[in-house]
């Protein structure tokens, strides 16, 4: 997968460079290329934004040096098109369905908008020539984009093969598609067996694996029940059976 990120902050993506999206950019799984966007500017300020339209606080960003960033990433003509990912709060909610999704791409490019976002135009003019995704992370104020792309190029790379170094802890994930999709994780334990008189569930140590997945479900269900209500009420009462009706 090719990712290109674009922002007047690229140091915001220095964080890409560590861990296990580190390793797998150095090894050719991932190819991240960051971009300033000041380098499609053309005055002495290196300007990208002016004041809005129709008035209102704050400033917009401007569309021409989006609109030559987008066409040095993605000339116009080129054969095989990026989806365009631009984070807003007014966007879809991200979920991991579509970090599932995004992981299929061959090709992302993320906008970080700052100020009161980007030109409407800019999406508006991309959507001609390439799929356009505007999503959200959370209903939330954020400064700008940059840190929704990092949540959402981690959750999408840590989804791509030989990012992750056990792939079976994918399937497990908390609104993993699929058993998990509407569960969060029950709590996890490791060494020692007791820490300050508090001991790992019998259950873990039994090597009765069968109960141990019971155990590990009921758990989930019981988190998402006190947890996530509103995903609680999703589950399909069909696909529980009579231990998971007793949580
Ligand atoms: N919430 C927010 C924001 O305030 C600014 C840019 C992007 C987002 N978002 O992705 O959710």
């Amino acid at each position: 997968m090719r990712i290109d990120i674009v922002s007047i902050f690229p140091e915001y993506f220095a964080p890409l460079d560590v861990s296990l999206l580190g390793k797998a950019r150095r090894r050719g799984v991932v190819d991240v290329r960051v971009h300033d966007l000041r380098d499609w500017t053309h005055d002495r300020h290196r300007t990208v934004d002016d004041t809005p339209y129709g008035g209102g606080p704050g400033m917009v960003m401007k569309p021409e040096p989006w609109g030559e960033a987008l066409d040095a990433i993605v000339p116009p003509g080129t054969p095989a098109v990026p989806r365009l990912v631009v984070p807003t709060p007014s966007g879809r909610p991200f979920t991991q369905a579509q970090a599932v999704a995004f992981a299929a791409e061959p090709w992302l490019v993320f906008a970080c908008g700052r100020y009161e976002g980007i030109d409407s135009r800019v999406v508006e003019e991309a959507r001609q020539r390439m799929p356009v995704d505007e999503v959200g992370i959370g209903d939330y104020v954020l400064a700008g984009g940059e840190v929704a792309v990092l949540v959402i190029v981690e959750a999408v790379s840590r989804l791509l093969p030989g990012v992750l170094g056990n792939a079976d802890s994918v399937t497990d994930d908390s609104f993993a598609p699929g058993a998990m999709e509407t569960l969060v994780e029950g709590p996890v334990y490791t060494k020692p067996p007791v820490w300050r008189d508090r001991a790992v569930p019998e259950v873990l140590l039994s090597g009765d694996h069968g109960a141990i997945a019971r155990w590990r479900r009921d758990q989930a269900l019981r988190r998402t029940v006190v947890h996530r209500p509103e995903l609680a009420a999703k589950i399909d009462p069909d696909t529980l059976d009579a231990d998971d009706r007793r949580v």
